[in-house]
């Protein structure tokens, strides 16, 4: 099994966090998810975040942040879905670490709408054709990776399944 750290990316609902904690606990590495990390350093959730400070300032503490965890060996990373959005944090994972992309079609994520609006400020007050027009330009970001996973008819443990199971073919 690589030693390198894992780092998941994919849009927001994809399964990243859910995921990637089962990742961790099969192949029994530390889970670091960079959005939970940014919402305790300021003691409030993302949508709170975005309100009093901006995007911009919490993509800065994302990339700071994920600068530091991919400096780790062994971890399982999720980072947020607008993680690469910035050159530098693409580069940086890319670099030092094993970048997997999970994918999901737009009909089987618009299922998950209902769970994901509340809690993700890029999803708010949108329309549906809105967000699915943020899905769509969303996907050029995800296209530098090393390994690719189709989510779609998978539940969190096949998913899992099936990314340790392409880890284990680099
Ligand atoms: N393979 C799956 N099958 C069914 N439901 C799933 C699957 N993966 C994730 N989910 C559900 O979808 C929702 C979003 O998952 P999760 O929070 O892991 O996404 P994420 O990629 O981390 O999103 P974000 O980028 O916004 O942090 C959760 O309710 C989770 O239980
Ligand atoms: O895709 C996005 O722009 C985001 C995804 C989430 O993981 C969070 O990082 C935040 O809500 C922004
Ligand atoms: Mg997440």
């Amino acid at each position: 099994m690589v030693k390198k750290s894992i780092v998941l990316i994919g849009f927001m609902g994809v399964g990243k966090t859910t995921v990637g904690k089962e990742i961790a606990r099969k192949l029994n590495r530390n889970f670091v998810d960079i959005d939970h990390v940014i919402e305790r350093e300021f003691n409030m959730p993302t949508t709170e975040i975005f309100k009093e400070y901006g995007e911009e300032t919490f993509r800065k503490k994302e990339k700071e942040l994920i600068k530091r965890y991919t400096q780790h060996r062994k971890l399982v990373i999720s980072v947020g879905g607008g993680a690469f959005l910035q050159e530098e944090v693409k580069y940086l994972c890319l670099s030092s670490a094993v970048v997997v992309f999970l994918n999901i079609s737009w009909d089987t994520w618009k299922d998950r709408i209902y769970f994901l609006t509340r809690t993700r400020p890029n999803l708010q007050g949108k329309s549906i054709e809105e967000i699915k027009q943020l899905f769509i330009e969303r996907q050029p970001i995800y296209k530098d990776h090393h390994i690719k996973i189709d989510t779609d008819n998978l539940n969190i443990g096949e998913a899992a399944y099936k990314v340790i199971n392409a880890l284990g073919t680099i």
